[in-house]
């Protein structure tokens, strides 16, 4: 048997939803670029679904159908206000609803194409009302029923503020939500695909997917980055703060992938939006210092920043609170965990892969009384 760690370079299914081809990103083949510069998300959610970009009445009727199903059910309001709620990180509580939603879709266990894609919705669409209401209610605040008539951006930060959000911050929020949609078989969407292979449910996979977004190596960097900025704190202490982290062998949270060489296509766009956003809330030191490391640990260690670095001080500079950006990785990257399992059922097999075992040969079995 050859082991190969971390299952590196590892070809383990076909997909016709995204591609990384010489750290070049493509949906559908659409660049990247063309599409953080141009796309709604709900295109982007469109297309990875369909296949396909919709036409202006495809798209129209597609946001209608995530707008009917935005609000949540009752039951998971009242589920929020039962968790012992300032020691809940949000992104428990997003894998908890979600695991609760399934308990209240008389669908959730029918296993039809047609189903599966109408609980596809219904979960895309809640994604920001389960983040947002989280946020008020442990706040003390009443959630906010999204407007029909905003955008899924906009209607994400008017759900968590209570105020229709100002373009500049609609025209982040929605390039944020462009870029973390798909990224072929990442950590989170290949847990998905494993889940469902066994036939579970499309709740099942979006639960553990959430699980395994969870962990600073994929979606929490993007919190572990605003986390390390907070400590540094000026530009003063950026060099002698990363210089002794590379220097203890320790990780620099926001740098380095596992099949980007050259770089993550997807940073350029958030360090533009990071450049502007923090010019425009008179806190361009996030922005400099986000730099200033860059420069470090490219020049010492050739590790250049992925998407987790920059969507840091974006975020923040949208006023949302810390230990929100993964959950928000999570409503974007929803679109793609949700793509993937319709794709896997369609072409199902088991998800078995071999280990080699490296423990004691063939033991006899002792009874307890006669154990030393
Ligand atoms: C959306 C996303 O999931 S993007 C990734 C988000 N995660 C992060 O930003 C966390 C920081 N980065 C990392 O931990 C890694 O680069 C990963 C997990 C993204 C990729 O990991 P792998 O491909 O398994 O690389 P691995 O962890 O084996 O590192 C290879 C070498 O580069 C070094 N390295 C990798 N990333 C970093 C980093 N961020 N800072 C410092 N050194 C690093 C490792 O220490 C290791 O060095 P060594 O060979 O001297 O021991
Ligand atoms: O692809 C990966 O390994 C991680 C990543 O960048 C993502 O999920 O967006």
């Amino acid at each position: 048997m050859t082991v190969t760690r971390g299952l590196e370079g590892i070809v383990a299914t076909q997909s016709s939803i995204s591609s990384i081809i010489d750290d070049t990103l493509t949906y559908v083949g659409y660049d990247i670029d063309d599409l953080a510069e141009n796309a709604s998300f709900e295109e982007v959610i469109y297309l990875l679904w369909h296949r396909s970009l919709p036409t202006k009445a495809q798209l129209e009727e597609f946001k209608s159908l995530l707008a009917e199903n935005a609000e949540l059910p009752d039951e998971v309001l009242q589920h929020f206000k039962m968790y012992p709620i300032n020691k809940v990180h949000p992104m428990a509580a997003l894998r908890s609803a979600v695991s609760l939603l399934s308990l209240y879709d008389e669908e959730a266990d029918l296993m039809d194409e047609e189903a599966n894609y109408r609980k596809a919705v219904r979960l895309q669409a809640k994604m920001p009302a389960i983040v947002t209401s989280f946020s008020r209610i442990r706040k003390g605040l009443e959630p906010v029923a999204p407007k029909k008539d905003l955008g899924f951006a906009a209607n994400f930060l008017y759900m968590l503020t209570g105020e229709e959000p100002e373009d500049i911050a609609i025209e982040a929020f929605n390039k944020a939500l462009v870029l973390h949609a798909d990224h072929e078989l990442n950590a989170s969407t290949f847990t998905a695909r494993v889940c469902v292979a066994t036939l579970s449910d499309v709740y099942s996979g979006v639960t553990a997917a959430i699980g395994a977004l969870k962990g600073p190596l994929h979606g929490g960097a993007n919190e572990a980055v605003m986390k390390m900025l907070s400590e540094i704190e000026t530009l003063d202490n950026v060099d002698p703060y990363i210089r002794e982290k590379l220097a203890n062998k320790e990780k620099i949270m926001g740098f380095g992938h596992r099949v980007y060489r050259q770089g993550d296509p997807r940073a350029k766009h958030l360090r533009e939006m990071s450049k502007r956003l923090t010019e425009l809330t008179g806190e361009p030191h996030w922005y400099e210092m986000s730099t200033q490391i860059e420069g470090i640990v490219t020049g010492e260690k050739n590790l250049p920043p992925n998407v987790d670095f920059y969507s840091a001080s974006v975020y923040h500079s949208l006023g949302i609170d810390h230990d929100l950006f993964t959950p928000i990785f999570a409503v974007s990257r929803v679109s793609g965990w949700l793509a993937h399992i319709l794709e896997q059922y369609e072409n199902n097999r088991l998800i078995r892969p071999r280990a080699e075992y490296t423990g004691p040969g063939m033991q006899k079995y002792v009874t307890v009384e006669n154990r030393g």
